[in-house]
């Protein structure tokens, strides 16, 4: 079982929301507003048009505005996760959270609303009369019994899907998990006995759910902090908790677990003793989901059941119920067919699917991502993991054919299959594998040397890369500065870190041996090889890596780049037959594009920018990308014939004596190579079959200039990353971000993990 348990710290959370535009969203134009003509069209007076064709029939709205994608994440704060009533402004994070995890896995544009009032009556009037801006109402964060009147009253009132996530989002995740755990203990949901622990939103929607899938009635007790709910209880009820009171003689949570088949736990840390599961009945399943600390820990029931097949909601331990495996999907698809309402029908499907999905093999960059755990469908794996790609081609249909089956769609889809194919696309495939990239990294925890291990960001950027699971980070520096710097900058979580002091360390000798056989035969002198070890950090550092000590580095916060890397290739060579190069990942109006090179050589030779091609090819399709490679110039095909085009024309005609098995074509202008239409317009001979995804570029000027233009204006990069050296070494630009820091030495810790960047 894996329980590593990566954290953040509180002060990595408000970093993380209040660096650059505060908070987690923004909103962006989707057509173009740069001409006077443009502005007419959006605005007045062309704008006028749609108005009066939406106000004859109110359907056109789903065409000319954005209405169909759009969710509204609503609260008002009254429990907020499991935190309690925090009020409607304090909860804006979590509702910001959850909007950009729409976009994030489904590609549905979403704003969050804070209602600050805990009246019913005017909660539910601030909603209803939104109805025309939205395409659907995710609620969120409301505490019970006031949800299911606010959800029932919503539900009534509004002709477009309104789901209380916290009920019902956690109800088909727990379903879906509940259904693989039957089958593979061999029972069926008609003759299990369900005890649930808690009475509030997410335990009623849950029994509700089960008992729709099948469950009879008599077969689930609830409990909440007064014990049982058995029919004729009169404390502390209300109508959701009576509709689910049963006849038995069981008064306590105790007395209730004897021989149950199914926990379900939904309400406090700690509420479940070992007693209770030695007590149930054979292969017992517990879902222990109190979040952030289940009511008792996989541990706990592993120490007296070797037969329980367990859930939590916590991402460190096997099989999570997680919200995030159900809301962007099933959104998706009441979205897609334009559904008045999420009924039973298209839960139930959404259940089914997300387990049928964990009953699949796992595709490799998903395994590869998780691979400290088993991910094949057994009892640590019955519900699939929140960045299985595979989500979005199989929950969005299943839901969308349940809500055309059951009546509620009012724009049915003719061709599933093409639907299908169109799910794929919405996904950001530069998120989701950078993510993968980054789990896979987290399972194979390296141990990285940040060599200006004395500043402050670099500090920062270690306890960070801990924190995060990546591995272990070693600070070369003085131990008394780095320890100044954490105490002057109050920054929590450093103890523990490793720091290695260049002038104490046993190992000078031998790094001075190993670089002085190098040198040597450059005129080096043996005291200036000590100077270099003493003294330069990177070189310090690359001893390190070379000899063994580290599995890799990261520098180039204070220094620039070529004086890094000059120190660095003092110690690591490159690696035989490889180019070194810089590659940059641009990711913007969802497309990604890797760029090469941009950081070495200033005006490589045709053979240089196929080795270029070659070594981008290999990292795209370790991010996931079939590669399509453009040799870019000012010219295409030959036209205009400029001397300067040449080179580039001939490492097209090198890549052809290569027999490379991925598309590559060129010269060609940028334009052209990343706008296919145009592309195959102008030459339709072009043997790429899509859009470059990789741009290699005539030179280092060009390169550098359009990696650094795309990151100040806007999308998002990555990079550089170097590539080509034997030993994994990382370059960040001078005054690199915490973040980037990170990401940086999470690169170098990938190089040395199976798949790599090579
Ligand atoms: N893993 C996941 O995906 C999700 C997990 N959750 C977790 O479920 C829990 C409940 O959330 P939610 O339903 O929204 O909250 P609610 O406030 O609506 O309900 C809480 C329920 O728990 C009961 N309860 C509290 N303490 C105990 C106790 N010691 N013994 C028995 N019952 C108890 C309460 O009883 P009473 O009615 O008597 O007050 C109430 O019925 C939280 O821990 C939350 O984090 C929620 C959503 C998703
Ligand atoms: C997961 C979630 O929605 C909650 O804890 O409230
Ligand atoms: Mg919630």
């Amino acid at each position: 079982m894996n329980t590593k348990k990566p954290t953040i710290t509180e002060e990595d959370a408000l970093q993380f929301h209040v660096t650059g535009r505060p908070g987690k969203i923004e909103i962006i134009a989707s057509k173009p507003l740069t001409t006077q003509r443009d502005l007419s069209l959006a605005y007045s007076p062309g704008v006028a048009y749609p108005c009066l064709h939406i106000a004859k029939d109110p359907n056109t709205a789903y065409d000319y505005t954005a209405k169909g994608n759009l969710v509204a994440v609503i609260s008002n704060g009254t429990a907020v996760l499991g935190l309690g009533d925090l009020g409607a402004l304090a909860s804006k994070p979590v509702m910001e959270g959850k909007a950009v995890l729409f976009k994030r896995f489904a590609d549905i544009d979403s704003i969050d609303l804070e209602v600050d009032t805990k009246d019913v009556t005017e909660f539910v009037n601030s909603v209803r009369y939104l109805g025309p801006s939205f395409g659907g109402i995710n609620l969120e964060d409301i505490k019970a019994p006031e949800c299911f009147i606010i959800e029932q009253q919503l539900r009534e009132l509004m002709d477009i899907p309104v789901f209380h996530d916290d009920q019902h989002g956690t109800a088909i995740i727990a379903a879906a998990g509940l259904l693989n755990a039957l089958h593979l203990t061999g029972r069926d949901l008609k003759d299990v006995k369900l005890v649930v622990n808690g009475a509030g939103a997410a335990s009623i929607a849950c029994v509700e759910l089960v008992k729709a899938m099948g469950m009879p009635h008599d077969n689930a007790i609830l409990c909440d902090t007064k014990g049982v709910i058995y029919q004729g209880r009169t404390e502390g009820m209300n109508q959701w908790k009576s509709a689910h009171a049963v006849k038995t003689k069981a008064r306590s949570l105790e007395e209730a677990m004897e021989g149950a088949d199914v926990f379900f736990g939904l309400s406090v840390k700690g509420a479940v003793t070992q007693a209770m599961v030695k007590s149930m009945a054979e292969k017992p399943i517990i879902f222990a989901m109190a979040n952030p600390d289940p009511e008792i820990t996989p541990e706990e029931v592993a120490a007296v059941r070797s037969d329980a097949i367990v859930a939590t909601g916590r991402s460190d331990y096997a099989n999570q119920v997680n919200n995030v495996l159900g809301f962007p999907y099933i959104f998706r698809g009441a979205l897609d067919v334009r559904a008045s309402t999420i009924n039973d029908q298209m839960k139930i499907a959404a259940a089914h699917a997300i387990a049928e999905l964990a009953r699949q093999d796992v595709p490799d960059e998903v395994d590869a991502a998780y691979s400290g755990r088993r991910l094949r469908f057994g009892p640590e794996y019955i519900i699939p993991v929140p960045f299985d790609p595979r989500l979005i081609t199989y929950v969005p249909p299943a839901v969308a054919k349940a809500a055309m089956d059951s009546g509620v769609a009012r724009k049915p889809i003719i061709d599933m299959e093409a639907y299908v194919a169109s799910l794929a696309g919405r996904l950001d495939p530069a998120a989701g594998s950078l993510q993968l990239i980054f789990e896979r990294v987290r399972h194979n925890p390296k141990r990285v040397v940040f060599a200006e291990g004395e500043e402050e960001k670099v500090i920062r950027a270690a306890i960070a890369f801990r924190a995060a699971g990546y591995g272990t980070p070693v600070l070369v520096g003085r131990p008394e500065r780095i320890a100044e710097t954490i105490r002057a900058q109050g920054l929590h979580d450093a103890q523990g870190l490793e720091i290695v002091n260049a002038a104490t360390t046993p190992h000078r000798q031998h790094y001075h041996d190993m670089l002085y056989e190098r040198l040597q035969r450059r005129g080096i002198l043996s005291r200036d090889v000590q100077r270099m070890v003493n003294q330069d950090r990177n070189v310090f550092a690359a001893c390190m890596v070379a000899a063994g000590h580290a599995d890799a580095m990261v520098t180039g916060v204070t220094r620039s780049f070529n004086v890094c890397l000059e120190d660095v290739t003092k110690v690591i060579d490159v690696r035989p037959g490889q180019t070194l190069m810089g590659l940059s990942i641009l990711v913007a109006g969802g497309r990604t594009v890797l760029l090469a090179d941009t950081h070495v050589h200033e005006l490589p030779s045709a053979e240089q920018l196929a080795d270029f091609a070659v070594q981008s090819a290999n990292i795209a399709r370790q991010l996931g990308h079939e590669p399509r490679v453009a040799f870019l110039s000012f010219s295409n095909f030959g036209n205009p014939p400029r001397e300067k085009a040449v080179r580039i024309r001939e490492a097209v005609l090198v890549m052809d004596q290569r027999r490379v098995d991925f598309e590559y074509d060129g010269e060609m202008q940028s334009n052209v190579a990343l706008n296919y239409g145009l592309m195959k317009e102008l030459y339709p001979f072009c043997r790429l079959n899509g859009p470059a995804n990789i741009l290699i570029m005539p030179a280092l000027h060009s390169a550098n200039i359009v990696a650094n233009l795309m990151q100040e204006m806007g999308g998002t990069s990555f990079g550089p990353i170097l590539v080509g050296l034997s030993k994994p070494a990382q370059i960040v630009q001078t005054g690199a971000t915490v973040n980037e820091i990170v990401t940086a030495a999470a690169f170098a810790a990938l190089a040395t993990t199976p798949l790599s960047t090579r």
